[in-house]
């Protein structure tokens, strides 16, 4: 059955605006995991914008389903991860001066340094996903580079301005998702996914995972938390049936 990762990285933006101590990431992912979460999904960035260490770390003692801690490719944070030993790590791509993440990981370009990091957190354990755009070469290397799961990135396909754009983003994502399984990955998705977006992607054959956070705690605003979670998770089922 298809999952929901719920990401809370933006219940923490909102803590960090004024530096309080509300609200509670940890209240978030408890209540989520409560209304239907199967995982959740946490991006420890370099530049501590959001999610705290404090917070990666008390989650990882308090969470009922399973963690999954997004991070750059770098040894300070592979240390963190090999410390806190969550049950996924998602590899993903960071640039400071970035809004939010605005593409895959290019596996390709940077194989030794990604295979080096999906053997050290592998063999600790620790199951690894690579974030990477829908793209066959993606695709290949990082089944080469040892990862067993992909998270294909939506974003080009939730902020496509024209339908049009809107169908060839979605294709390319189709494809991505059926070649990944060909060539024995667990395929998962995420990024900008939203209320109105996510079924044709839910629908994709073989899709294992959804990773969903800025329009859940966008819509929160209005219905309610874990009525924002329960509802996300009801489309996602609903679009498989
Ligand atoms: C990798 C991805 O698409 C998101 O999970 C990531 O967390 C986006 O970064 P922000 O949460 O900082 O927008
Ligand atoms: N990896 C995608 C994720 O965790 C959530 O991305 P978004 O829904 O906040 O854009």
């Amino acid at each position: 059955m298809i999952q929901l990762g719920v990401n809370i990285d933006h219940v923490a933006t909102l803590r960090q605006a004024r530096g309080t101590i509300y609200p509670s990431p940890v209240q978030a992912a408890l209540m989520a995991e409560s209304a239907g979460a199967d995982v959740i999904t946490l991006h420890l960035r370099e530049d501590r914008r959001h999610i705290q260490d404090a917070d990666v770390e008390i989650l990882r003692q308090s969470l009922q389903t399973r963690m999954n801690l997004e991070m750059a490719v770098t040894d300070e944070m592979v240390q963190i991860a090999l410390r806190i030993r969550p049950q996924d790590v998602c590899l993903v791509p960071e640039k400071r001066e970035e809004l939010t993440t605005e593409g895959g990981l290019d596996v390709a370009a940077h194989f030794a340094k990604v295979r080096e990091a999906c053997a050290a957190l592998g063999a600790a354990g620790i199951r690894v996903s690579l974030f990477i755009d829908a793209d066959r070469k993606q695709l290949d290397a990082s089944k080469a580079a040892g990862a067993p799961v992909v998270e294909i990135h939506t974003g080009h396909y939730a902020d496509a301005t024209s339908r049009v754009e809107q169908q060839k983003e979605f294709e390319r994502i189709a494809d991505a998702v059926a070649y990944g399984q060909s060539i024995g990955l667990q395929v998962n998705a995420g990024h900008g996914l939203h209320y109105h977006n996510v079924q044709p992607i839910a629908a994709l054959p073989g899709m294992a995972e959804l990773n969903i956070g800025h329009a859940i705690v966008a819509h929160a605003l209005f219905v309610g938390w874990e009525n924002a979670v329960r509802e996300m998770k009801s489309l996602m089922l609903a679009a498989r049936s």
